[in-house]
Formats: structure tokens, sequence, C-alpha cells
């Protein structure tokens, strides 16, 4: 049995009781009731102060939370039964749904005292990875999504739609799209939720993230039930959604989230927002991952792009800074708005000082609201949202002098909500407890009855604190006391000794070892005043508590508008004191937006000194580097390995990125388009899961380029076609550059270890070679990490090996080999070279440099792979773009006509086989065999 059969296999009644079900008590009668009408979860039934499991749910209980596996025995039976603590359920409930259970808390929804018979109980609360909204099980800053997905009708050519929509149940931000399949998954995959409703027919494939798949009543997703769920929560649905597939998935999301939330509208969801995926960048997931915007294959702390900028003071703006780089910006007004905001806040720093120290304040207002209306918040609650409040008239004040359009706007749509404010604080002691049902939550003066109520209590607590001294004095007693507990109540009481001189009006409550306890009809009069007082006032303060609290939710929406207002500038001031702190520089748009007909010629992207946002935080010394990529150009970047290849690639990603959410660079000085998406196909990795290997990944990742990437798109391409052999990976890498570079006009950047792929510059103007260089004195290599014009001529590969630790010894003989094979095959490279009309300085590039193994393999593959290159069919670039150099085909046909004579199999063979070696995985042991039979094959 699978992990899951196993836990479904605990849900729903237990086959044990449905055997008996006649004879059970009411109680387990009951309990079985709802874990058939909750057969999708493990029911935990509350019995007092625990939560209760029985039979099979039991032991996985006691298993998985590691509590004690006891038993229930009655007439019917001997039942295994595990509990949890109410008081702290939340560790318990965690463990549950990291083991991916889920949880449907059955709860006493009457006073066990005051029920007649069986206590009624109701699941009041489903608990899976996207319906949490206990604050113990949820992550502050990041917002935890609730997803479902649908598609249009299968008869129609909506078929083809995809609707997506997500809730986050805590705070009730609720957000719907819809594309087509490709574009719709995308999207999902970005907004990746914790759990996933899946409609009818949708055909999904496996998901880079992995949220719990919840099984749902497939009518939900009916456009008529659908629409009617949708109804309550927008008044008219076709104004929010534009297809059925998305009104399908909103209405079904909103309905699994009713139901998990014990059937009750969620009034907290005050606004159903529909987006469209192409009004912003586009960030796929590979892009996203690959970039590492938010999760780093590095194990270092801050080595991410949101971790360098989180510099948010509360959780609202923490959440917002997520959004806000998950998705950053095309349209130009809206990015130029944020810009002018950071650019003022850059500025001033009192400003920003003070919105810090105001807005670190702050509780997380949307999560409060959305309590305040589930009837779930308790008084301290409600004193952190006035707390809350009482910052706004503060941070309005702090936003005074500004210019910027978009801060005066936030000034100026920040509701104060004094009546809120006045309410709690009028209603509300200063430091309320945690529990609203035991009174003292109440500010005296808020209400006269209640005030009665307890002056009547007061008083008759005084009467009786001096009553001790009264009755000492009438009786002659000493020694007596008057005293209090919860079963007598009131009490004088005398130690034996004095017995003889109680008065006759004493009449006798309780006997104890060494003494008696009285009470007198007058005291027992005052009693039961102070007493009914008490009660009254306790069930008064409840009563005044909910009305407040319901007073207050009925402001949910102008609360919540005053939640996105500080989320905003929580964003913006830390922008600012980003950019401020690490040195960051404003960014000029050279384009309106994408698809936008002024594309000039120099739409392209221009970077003075940019820097890896993240790396530069991790290196002693960054060395910042240009990028001048003109719109359309690709630029093959070579070098060695470790030389900054990638980082340069990425740094320039991340300033478009950057950029777009209205962020300032690191830069000296960036102008930059506005681009539509960034795709990236960096890094080999398996997807084994997804059944595919490394090369076939690379591959789906490059067809999705190819597919998808526009005029307006950014491109990094890192190493395409290394995962397979060299010729065919070469011509893969050449092919693809030719068509991003003819047909798509994407603007690229692609580094390779393919000396040859740096042939295509030489006939296309717009696709330039950059490389990085290393400087090598005494066998030993520095990184520059600079860029310079021009294809890099060595590769340093076994420097390179020498510095991850390759043994000494095996070092030695491939650097031996290197220069014995280089020298004996310089002289023909050289011949065939003259022969093509193809020197070592190509378009920009610099005099390659002999005396490596690159170089070696470049002469092979140059000169000397007639055979390769003849069994690949390269296809044959236009020869009137030639710029006169030798176009790229020339440069290879031409090396395969005049190869032939010069190629030698052996020298190949020896060739491929260090090619292919897999330094990494080769034990010492290992490495020198290889070398000795290389040896071998070349003597
Ligand atoms: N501009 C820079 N300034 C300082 N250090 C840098 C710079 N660029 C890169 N580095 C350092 O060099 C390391 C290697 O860089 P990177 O991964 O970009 O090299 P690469 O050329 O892509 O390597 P490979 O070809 O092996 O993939 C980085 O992890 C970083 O520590």
């Amino acid at each position: 049995m699978n992990a899951d059969a196993q836990r479904e296999a605990v849900y729903g009644a237990p086959p044990e009781m449905l055997a008996v079900r006649d004879d059970l008590t009411p109680m387990l009668s009951q309990y079985a009731d709802l874990c058939e009408t909750h057969d999708d979860a493990v029911v935990l039934f509350q019995v007092g102060d625990f939560y209760e499991a029985f039979c099979g749910a039991a032991e996985a209980v006691a298993r998985t939370c590691e509590v004690t596996l006891t038993k229930r025995e009655d007439s019917t039976g001997t039942w295994p039964m595990a509990g949890i603590p109410i008081d702290n359920a939340a560790g318990y409930l965690e463990r549950l749904l990291d083991a991916g259970y889920r949880v449907a808390l059955a709860e006493q929804v009457e006073d066990a005292s005051e029920a007649s018979g069986l206590v009624d109980r109701a699941v009041t609360q489903l608990i899976t990875p996207g319906t949490v909204v206990d604050e113990e099980l949820l992550e502050a800053g990041r917002a935890t999504y609730l997803g479902a997905v649908a598609r249009g009708d299968g008869d129609t050519d909506a078929a083809d739609e995809y609707g997506i929509a997500v809730l986050d149940v805590s705070t009730g931000e609720c957000l719907v799209t819809g594309a087509d399949r490709a574009l719709a998954l995308e999207e999902l995959e970005r907004l990746a939720p914790a759990e996933l409703v899946v409609g009818p027919n949708c055909d999904l494939p496996s998901l880079s993230f992995d949220p719990m798949q919840t099984p749902f009543e497939p009518d939900a997703f009916d456009v008529e039930a659908a629409e009617s769920t949708l109804s309550s929560y927008a008044p008219r649905p076709d104004a929010v959604v534009e297809s059925d597939a998305e009104c399908r998935a909103v209405g079904a999301l909103l309905a699994y989230a009713e139901y998990a939330q014990g059937d009750s509208k969620l009034e907290y969801v005050t606004r159903v927002t529909r987006f469209d995926p192409r009004e912003f960048l586009q960030l796929d997931a590979t892009a996203i991952r690959s970039l590492e915007l938010f999760d780093s294959r590095s194990a270092r702390a801050g080595s991410t792009l949101f971790s360098v900028l989180d510099e948010t003071a509360c959780a609202l703006g923490r959440r917002r800074l997520e959004a806000w780089l998950r998705r950053p910006l095309v349209d130009r007004d809206a990015i130029e708005a944020r810009l002018d905001a950071v650019d003022a806040l850059c500025d001033d720093a009192l400003t920003r000082a003070d919105l810090r120290d105001h807005l670190s304040a702050v509780y997380d207002l949307e999560r409060l609201v959305a309590r305040v209306s589930r009837e779930r918040a308790n008084a301290r609650d409600l004193r952190s949202l006035k707390t809350t409040l009482d910052r706004v008239p503060d941070i309005r004040e702090a936003l005074a002098e500004t210019d910027a359009d978009l801060l005066a706007d936030c000034r100026e749509s920040l509701p104060e909500l004094d009546g809120v404010r006045d309410l709690v604080g009028r209603a509300l002691v200063s430091d309320p407890p945690q529990e609203i049902t035991d009174g003292g939550v109440i500010a005296d003066g808020f209400d006269a009855e209640l005030d009665d109520l307890r002056g009547t209590a007061e008083a008759g607590r005084e009467w009786v604190s001096k009553l001790e001294a009264e009755e000492r004095e009438r009786t002659g007693i000493d020694s007596l006391e008057v005293g209090y507990n919860q079963v007598h109540g009131y009490y004088i009481e005398v130690t034996n000794p004095n017995l003889d001189r109680v008065p006759d009006d004493y009449v006798r409550r309780q006997t104890l070892k060494n003494s008696e306890r009285f009470y007198t009809p007058e005291l027992k009069e005052r009693e039961d005043e102070i007493l009914r007082a008490a009660d009254r006032a306790d069930a008064l303060e409840y009563d005044l508590f909910c009305e407040v609290r319901a007073d207050v939710a009925a402001e949910s929406e102008r609360i919540q508008a005053v939640a996105d207002v500080l989320a905003d500038l929580d964003v913006l001031r830390t922008l600012a004191d980003v950019a401020v702190a690490n040195d960051y520089t404003r960014p000029e748009f050279r384009t309106e937006g994408p698809g936008e007909s002024d594309r000039t010629s120099d739409g392209g992207i221009e970077i003075d000194a940019g820097r890896h946002p993240v790396v530069e935080r991790a290196q002693d010394e960054f060395v910042p580097n240009p990028a001048s990529l003109p719109a359309g150009s690709v630029t093959l970047i070579t070098g060695p390995n470790m030389s900054g290849k990638s980082t340069y690639m990425r740094q320039v990603a991340l300033v478009c990125i950057l950029a777009q959410m209205g962020s300032f660079v690191p830069a000296n000085a960036a102008r930059v388009p506005v681009i539509d998406r960034v795709f990236t196909r960096i890094g080999a990795s398996d997807d084994i899961a997804g059944g595919q290997s490394t090369f076939m990944r690379e591959m789906s990742e490059l067809t999705d380029i190819l597919h998808n990437a526009t005029d307006d798109s950014l491109v990094l391409l890192d190493e395409v076609g290394r995962g397979t052999s060299t010729a065919d990976g070469l011509a893969i890498a050449r092919a693809a550059t030719e068509f991003i570079h003819d047909e798509i006009g994407a603007t690229t950047l692609f580094a390779t270890h393919y000396h040859d792929l740096t042939d295509v510059a030489a006939d296309r103007e717009t696709v330039f070679n950059l490389h990085f260089t290393a400087a090598q004195r005494d066998g030993e290599v520095t990184f520059l990490h600079s860029v310079a014009d021009g294809p890099s001529s060595s590769s340093y590969g076994v420097e390179v090996a020498h510095l991850a630790g390759v043994p000494g010894t095996v070092v030695d003989r491939a650097r031996s080999l290197v220069e014995f094979d280089v020298s004996k095959t310089a002289e023909s490279h050289a011949t065939d070279a003259a022969a093509n009309g193809h020197s070592e300085t190509v378009g920009r590039a610099e005099t390659a440099e002999d005396g490596t193994l690159a170089a070696y393999v470049d002469g092979l593959e140059n000169g000397h792979t007639g055979k390769n290159a003849r069994d690949v069919e390269m296809p044959t670039a236009d020869a009137g773009a030639g710029s006169g150099a030798g176009s790229d085909s020339d440069s290879v046909s031409g090396a395969t006509a005049g190869s032939d004579a010069g190629f030698d199999p052996e020298l190949e063979a020896v060739a491929n086989r260090l090619r292919e070696a897999d330094l990494v995985d080769t034990t010492p042991l290992e490495a020198l065999n290889l070398l000795s039979e290389l040896k071998h094959e070349l003597e």
C-alpha cells in the first residue's frame, strides 16, 4: 500500500464500529456519523479538553504525533483511542499535516454543562495544507494558497481554455485567471498552491511543486453551480470572470473553501480579483528556479534574490514583496510610478526611518481581519488590530511632504478608521486575557448594565471582606476566617477549639479535620448576589465582545484596504532601503512595453558596471561588468569554467526583473527595455520523477523557448547541447542560436564551451562574442571575472580540475598529454584554418592562445573532426548575410571539406574518451587506469 492509500485507509467510519453500528454508545455513534460525512480526513473528535481519534485513525494519530495509544472500553467493545490536548493542539496538527493527513475538527458546539444527554458536535474546520488558518501553522511572510484548476466545456472550442483560481484562506486574497493550457499551467506553477482541487477532464502533467491534490465533488465545477457560489462573493460574476473555465475554477474553489470552514460563507473574501498573466512579466517555474529568486541551490543563508531584498518590517510587506518579485510589471507607467516612489524615499532617509519604525509595529492586519470575520478573533486580536490602526495617522503624517504620486496615493487612500479604533479602545481593556468567556475583557464605562453588575459584585465582595473583622469582634474568635472556594462558595471557618463560641445564626457548611465551615443567611444572600452578578457580567461581557467584533467585521473591506496600502508602503520603503544600502541605481526604460510600436533600434539592454545582487554579497570583491546587448542580439559567452559566465548572464536577467518590479538595480547605470518574458535554460538537472533524462529535459526547455519566446523576450541559454555527443550538441546549439536570432529576435545570452559556435558571429551583425578571461601563472589559474569582447581561447579545464582537487598525478599527466597532443595537432590545425580562410580571430575575437586542452579539442573539432561534422547536417546559413569573415556554415563545412586529410581517428577516440570522462565521479585509481589506457592507445 502506498503512503496515500495508507492515509486514506484510516479515513471514514471505522469498519469495526460499523459492524456493531446499532449497539454503539450514543457518543461513538455520533463519532461514526461524523466520520462518514467527512470521509476525506482524520476526524478529531472533541471530548472535553482533548481531540480524540478511534480505531485505525487512533493508531495513525498515536504514531504520527507520538502520543500514547490507549483504549476505551464499553459494552460494545474495546476501541483503540488516541488523544491530543486541545490547548496545545497546533504542534500535533502540524505533524499530521506534514505526514500528509487531512484533519477534520469535530468540536463540541454546545456547552457540555448545559447539554441534556449527548453534547452536540459538528465538524467546524477542515485542516489541510491549503485551508489552514491557525497562525501557528502558517508561515508569517508567505501566502499559503488553496488552488483550483478547471477546464472549459469539452464539447466546445472553450475546451482549450483553462481556469486557475487561488485563495489565501488566512487573508481572503482571491485571484482568478484563465489562459490556454500551457500558459495556465505556467501560472499554476508560479502560484504554487499548497493544495489543489482539480476539476473534471483536466489533464495535468507532473508539476514542479508538490501540492496535496484534493478530490472534490465534480458537481461543484458545473458552470451553474460555480456561478451561484461565486455570486455570493461577486454580485455580477460575469464582471469578474471571462470564461466558463475561470468561473468553474473560482466557483469550485470557493465551494471547497466554504466546506473546509464548516460550510459557511467566507465573509472576509470581499474581492475576487481577475488578472491576465500577460499583464505581467512572465517568469515560469524554470526561470524562477534557475535565477534563484526564492530558493537557492546553495545552502548559504541569504543566497536568493528574495532574501537580499527582504528588509520588510512586517508580514504584510513580506508577502507583498514576494508577490511583486514573482510578478514584475510590464506597464511602463506603473513601473515608473513605483520607481518614482522608491526614488523619493531613497532621497529621504527620515521618512524611510519613520515608515520603518511605524510599520515594524503593525500586526498582520490581513490575517487579523480574516479572523475577525470568521468569529475566531479574541480580544487580544482586536487590540492588535487597534494598535495597527493607531499607526495610520502617523504613517500619513510621515508621508505628508512626499511628492511621488504613488506615495501620495497611498497617503490619500489610507482610511484612518477612527470609528473602529475608538470602539475597540473604549470597549476592551488594554491588556485583555486570552479567553473571551471568562470576563475581564470589556473596559469599565463601556456598558452601563455591565458596570451595574460589576458594581453589585464589587459591593458584595467589599461587604464580605469586612465580614471577617466584624465576626471576629462579634464572636471574640481571633482565628476566625472568611474564605471562598469554587465548590462551597463563601464560608466562615472556625477551628475546633473555638466551636463552642459559634453564634446560633451560623449554619454548618463543611467539616474539616481541624475546623468547621459555616455560613450565615446574610452571607448566603450576598454570595448569591455576587455570583449572580459575576455570572451575568461574564455572559454580558461575552455578548458585548461579540457585538464589538461584529461591528469591526462590518468594516472588513476598509481594514483590508489599510492592509493593502501598508503592504505597498512597506515594499516601497524596503526597496529604497536596499537601494541605498547596496548602492543600486534607478534604471531607465527604453521602450513603453512589450509589443509597443515605439521599439527603437536602441531598445536593447545597456548596463554600466552591473553586479549580481546575490553573488556580490558572498564575494569579498565582486567585479562589476558592463552589458551592451542590442535588441534582438545574440551574445555568445565563452571562457574557462568558473570564470563567471553564468553569473554574468543571470545578473543581466536579474537587473531586468528588478527594474520591472519597480526596484533600483545593482549597477552604475542601466537602460533596459520592458521585456515580456525571461526564459532560461540553465544547468543540467535530471527530472527522473517526471521521466526525463538530463538531455530530454534540456531539450524540452529549449523547445519551450523556441515556441514561446518573442522579440520582447530575454533568453538565457547555458551550455545547451552538452547533454549529448559533441557533434550533436554543437549542431543543436548552432541551429537554436540561428533560429532565435533569425526567426525570433529575442535578446539572448548564450554561455557555451563550444568554441566553434563563436563563428556564428562572423556573418550576423547582431551576434556577438564575449568572453571571460583567466590569468595563468606557474600553472595556477586566477579568474579575473571580467568580461571582454570576442571569443575565449582557452578553457583551463585541467586547471579547474586541479582546483577541484583532482589528484596531482592525474592533473600532471593530463597536462602533459594536452601539451603533447597540442604540439602534435597545432600544425595541421593551422594549415586547415588557413585553407578555410578562417583565422582564430573572428569578429571581435582576440587571438587564441594555444597550449591548452581546449585548444587541442578545438583543433580536433575545427580541423580534424570531419567524421562528426559530416554526420550532422548543418543548416546552411544565409550566405548573403555574411560579413566576409567567412560565414559560420562556411567555416564548418569548409573545415569538413578540408579536414579529411588531417583526421586521425585514433587521436579522436582518445580525445573523446577524455572529453567524456566524468572527473567528479572518478576515483584516483580509476583515473590512473584511464590515463594508462589512453597512453597505451596513443603509443
Ligand atoms: N563578477 C564576479 N566577481 C567576482 N566573483 C565572481 C564574479 N562572477 C562569478 N564570480 C565567482 O565565480 C564563481 C563561478 O562563476 P560562474 O558559475 O558564473 O562561472 P561559469 O563560468 O558559469 O562556470 P561553468 O562554466 O563551470 O559553469 C561564482 O560562484 C562566484 O563565486
